[in-house]
């Protein structure tokens, strides 16, 4: 299935829902689950170090280095399954990335807080392809400035397999996040594709 485009002012969102086959998709989910070296990072939230409410882990290119919520990162080189998923990838989006962020939803408690992946590193107008593995989790988008974008908060269901691509001004003008939710909810996985200026 093609890239779907979802019409919000002020931004360039794209969805396929079916990326991946649902088979493939378990399989990759199943891999990664096991054989990444998932970390349990802290971030200093009004100077004291909070756990994320997620596992995480960072791939790529040696030249990517990034720094994200007070965390500077080293990558981890790229491992064939994830080569092969970044291969899919930049021919779907027609972008050459160079490092991915993985994040690991363990159930619904986990969670990622209402941000913009608008680092430094990543340009004026960061173009990120997200991959969504495993349980469906809700994926929300609302308005940086509501006066300057005036938009409805919108919902996304992100299904496993799933491909939500980001690029143009979205970083600039709306924020996003993964909530926490009570419904029980399996483990999620998201991969997020990026290209960093290296400095
Ligand atoms: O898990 C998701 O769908 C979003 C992840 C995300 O926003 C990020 O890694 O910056
Ligand atoms: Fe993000």
């Amino acid at each position: 299935m093609p890239l779907s485009f979802v019409p919000l002012p002020n931004a360039e969102v794209f969805l396929d829902a079916q990326f991946l086959p649902v088979a493939a998709a378990d399989a990759l989910f199943a891999e990664l689950e096991q054989t990444i070296a998932w970390r349990h990072e802290s971030i200093k939230l009004f100077g004291k170090l909070v756990p994320q409410p997620r596992l995480t882990a960072w791939h790529g290119d040696p030249s990517a280095r990034y720094s994200y919520s007070g965390l500077s990162w080293e990558p981890q080189p790229w491992t064939p399954a994830l080569q092969a998923l970044r291969t899919l990838v930049e021919e779907a989006t027609q972008t050459g990335f160079n490092s991915v962020l993985l994040n690991l939803y363990r159930a619904g408690h986990d969670s990622m807080g209402w941000h913009a992946d608008n680092e430094p590193e990543l340009g004026p107008e960061p173009v990120i392809a997200s991959v969504s593995l495993g349980a469906t989790r809700r994926f929300r988008l609302k308005p940086r400035d509501p006066l300057a974008t005036p938009h409805a908060p919108v919902s996304l269901e992100l299904a496993s397999g799933s491909l939500l691509l980001m690029r143009g001004p979205t970083q600039q003008h709306w924020l996003h996040a993964v909530p926490k939710t009570t419904q029980p909810v399996g483990p999620r996985l998201n991969l997020t594709f990026r290209r960093i200026i290296p400095a």
